[in-house]
């Protein structure tokens, strides 16, 4: 699990590693310029020429190692000084005494140089104008550097932070978009926050040896999700189990119309693992949920077409709701029975999040620890709209308190949040899973999971991750375009496989 800091923190860390590994601040910025250009050389053609654009602190002073590095590669490269009121760092003039050839470096003191600074024949463009150490609102000349930098077709690349971007609060004005940032030794808390995708565009962290026990003894509520934490929780088969104590589940989804949220969730809910599963279905869709999930015993609704008649939770382990169950009145009130003799956590989705938001009195029906999976539209009926994504996370949190239990906002780096504050996002998971049936598919997988034994945080945690990586999995046979949620099921199996 990657921790996620401050810009406050991440300065203390930079100052401990200095302190106590020990080593200078320069030697430091080399190795991060290093890790840099380590990366990129594995990516940029040598044919390319680079602009880097520096500020006067130890995002600038990045800047200029890069620069020297690359030219060291042979790449040709071109870098522009912006000269603000602020003081040049002691490190970042350390590099520019580096740099042999002074007649690459460029300044920009005003608009004037600005104006005949040219940056069209960059085909990469290098963002070292501000890192962590953003203290205000970009204004002026360095505003005016970034517009141009964004006006330009080149590619764009971040050095740490995208200049303008705050890490740790919601940003104002101007910020350089990137289309990719290298983020230096841990990931970023505005990285994960859909709102901020348009300035960051996609990024990897590069480890630059920062002093590992003092992030150990950091004090977050925010981490990122790595394999190697759901390997750790990962629970193995034993040769003597059978499907009693494989976990008994009992799904309630679907209506007539609406049985493949149904089928996906059932379908998925077994390729997790769940020993036994009924489905409980309005009984003009019987057939339907026989034929497609006959792993999955039926159990009939009193109504044709939809969820009318609670059925008994005795002897089951987890219970899951919601998939394309609609919103009659009736629904509704045998969800509110549902909830009434629930003891145990319940998976609750989709329309049964919608029926909570519609009748707010059930919130206080649902059982502790329960597991809430909305979409941020789904969330928005519960909460109320947000003023930016740190708001909306906050909402977030302050939900999982108020009802005790786990949310599982749905997005790139779907966000889990437990009654304790603590957030932890995916890290797996693309583009492709942005399609109808998806959300089933989760919400089968955290169901069989639960029921299989794992405490509903694990639950979550687990089945987030795990369909993210089935669906990184089919991607790359079935490309962004044209998956499906069927296939995430499919590529359950070598998920798992991969994970163990
Ligand atoms: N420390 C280390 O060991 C390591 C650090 N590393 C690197 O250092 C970066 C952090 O460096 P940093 O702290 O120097 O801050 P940085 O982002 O360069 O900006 C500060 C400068 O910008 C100025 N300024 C701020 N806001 C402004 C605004 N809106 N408009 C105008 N000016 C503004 C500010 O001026 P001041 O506020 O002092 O007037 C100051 O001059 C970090 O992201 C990473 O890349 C790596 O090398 C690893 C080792
Ligand atoms: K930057």
């Amino acid at each position: 699990m990657l921790k996620i800091l401050t810009a406050e923190q991440i300065r203390a860390l930079d100052a401990h590693t200095i302190m106590n590994e020990p080593i200078t601040s320069v030697d430091l910025m080399e190795r991060a310029g290093q890790a840099f250009v380590s990366w990129f050389c594995r990516h940029v053609d040598v044919v390319q020429t680079v602009g880097i654009i520096c500020g006067t602190g130890n995002n600038g002073g990045d800047g200029l190692v890069i620069a020297r590095l690359l030219l060291t590669y042979n790449y040709k490269v071109k870098v522009w000084i912006v000269r603000g009121e602020s003081k040049e760092s002691t490190d970042f003039t350390a590099n520019l005494n580096r740099i042999a050839t002074k007649h690459l470096v460029n300044e920009i003191s005003n608009e004037q140089e600005l104006s005949s600074s040219d940056f069209t024949d960059c085909h990469v463009l290098i963002d070292a104008l501000f890192g962590t150490g953003l203290s205000r609102k970009v204004v002026g000349l360095q505003e005016a550097v970034i517009k141009k930098m964004n006006d330009t077709t080149a590619y764009k690349i971040a050095v740490d932070v995208p200049s303008g971007l705050q890490i740790d609060k919601p940003s104002i004005g101007t910020i350089f978009k990137a289309d990719f940032t290298l983020t230096f030794q841990l990931p970023k808390l505005a990285f994960l926050l859909p709102e901020n995708f348009q300035y960051v565009g996609n990024w990897q962290v590069v480890r630059i040896g920062l002093d590992k026990k003092f992030i150990e003894t950091s004090d977050t509520k925010h981490f990122l999700l790595e394999k190697k934490d759901v390997k750790a929780i990962l629970k193995p088969r034993n040769k003597f189990d059978h499907k009693g104590n494989n976990g008994k589940a009992l799904l309630i989804a679907g209506s007539y119309g609406k049985m493949g949220a149904a089928i996906l969730a059932a379908r998925a809910a077994m390729r997790t693992g769940l020993g036994l599963l009924t489905t409980h279905v309005p009984s003009a869709c019987l057939t339907i949920i026989q034929n497609s999930a006959p792993e999955s015993m039926a159990s009939v609704d009193g109504h044709e077409h939809y969820f009318t008649t609670t059925p008994s939770c005795e002897d089951i382990d987890a219970v899951g709701v919601g998939p394309g169950i609609g919103l009659h009145n009736e629904t509704k009130r045998a969800f509110e029975k549902l909830l009434q003799q629930s003891k145990k956590p319940l998976v609750v989705d989709a329309d049964a999040i919608t029926l909570l938001a519609n009748h707010p009195s059930l919130l206080l029906l649902l059982p502790p620890q329960s597991i809430l999976t909305p979409h941020p539209g789904e969330f928005r009926r519960l909460v109320g709209d947000w003023a930016n994504d740190f708001d909306r996370l906050e909402k977030q949190k302050n939900f999982s308190k108020q009802i005790g239990g786990i949310v599982v906002l749905k997005g790139a780096h779907t966000s889990i949040t437990s009654p304790n504050g603590k957030v932890y996002f995916n890290s797996s998971g693309n583009p492709g899973m942005a399609t109808a049936g998806s959300g089933d598919v989760l919400t089968g997988m955290i169901m069989s999971l639960l029921a299989q034994g794992y405490k509903p945080l694990d639950a979550a945690i687990v089945g987030v991750f795990l369909h993210g990586w089935a669906g990184d999995l089919a991607v790359r046979k079935m490309g962004e375009i044209s998956l499906i949620a069927s296939d995430i099921i499919d590529f359950i199996p070598p998920a798992y496989h991969d994970l163990r």
